[in-house]
């Protein structure tokens, strides 16, 4: 049987519980069993928890035959390894192009349901896969909410995909053009030495641009930029929020 939620065990540590009710509660309720087949799995650390629901789906008798029969589609590495380990079918968007329904985690979310993503450094593979769904479901923790607009709690910069030999010029152009504040490769914090480099071999930038009152004009700004790939701000494509918050309740905001 699926463990309800309301019958488990808290998790001891309190942002980790937030996490997990999101997560299941985002599947519980946006999971159409007899209808949806071809499911985004996100990344980051809320993603594990919505995962790991659909594996608890699977062993249930009453919804094994539909889940088995689900093809997730991975935005990188660690979301492949989250569907492999919790014996879910993977695929990849070559096969399958259209999605019924796209889980994700986001660094920040604005009162528009304008997104901040790219923190974990999975960014183009990210708006592939949502931008390519149906529902773009988001999972967040109460940190995650901003009070009014993006680069408010997300204080790093907007991450932003870019050709790996551009990334001198593109970090400029940001700076000069666009009035960034401070515009900076992402290095390895411990590991290896050098830059982060994503699962399609390129580099991540982060800019600061201070609290973002227009990301729509800024993530088209930026996208014209020579050498950029795809920016972190997730545009027009949230349509439902399920944010954890530290006192164990969940908090839906949709569109
Ligand atoms: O955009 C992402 C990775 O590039 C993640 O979805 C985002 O960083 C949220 O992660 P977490 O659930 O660990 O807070």
């Amino acid at each position: 049987m699926v463990p309800e939620i309301s019958q488990l065990p808290r998790l001891s540590d309190q942002l980790e519980e937030a996490k997990r009710k999101a997560a299941y509660r985002a599947i519980d309720e946006n999971i159409d069993f007899e209808n949806h087949k071809i499911i985004g799995i996100g990344s980051g650390s809320t993603v594990v928890y919505v995962a790991e629901r659909l594996g608890q789906y699977l062993k249930d008798e009453k919804y094994a035959s539909k889940v088995s029969q689900f093809i997730c589609i991975p935005t990188g590495f660690q979301s492949k390894k989250l569907i492999l380990d919790n014996g879910l079918q993977l695929s990849n968007m070559e096969l399958y192009s259209q999605l019924d329904i796209a889980f994700d985690g986001a660094d920040e979310v604005d009162y528009n349901l304008q997104l901040i993503k790219g923190g974990g450094g999975c960014l183009f593979q990210e708006k592939l896969v949502s931008s390519n769904a149906k529902k773009f479901i988001i999972v967040a923790d109460y940190r995650k909410k901003s009070p009014k607009y993006l680069g408010t709690n997300w204080v790093q910069g907007v991450p932003i995909e870019v050709v790996p030999s551009a990334y001198v010029s593109v970090c400029k152009d940001l700076e000069n053009k666009l009035g960034a504040k401070k515009a900076v490769l992402r290095e390895c914090k411990g590991g290896k030495a050098g830059p982060v480099v994503t699962d399609n071999n390129n580099f991540i930038i982060d800019a600061d641009f201070g609290t973002i009152e227009d990301p729509k004009q800024l993530h088209k700004d930026i996208k014209l930029l020579v050498g950029v790939i795809e920016t972190g701000l997730f545009i027009d494509n949230a349509a439902k929020v399920y944010f954890g918050n530290e006192d164990g309740s969940v908090e839906l905001v949709s569109k």
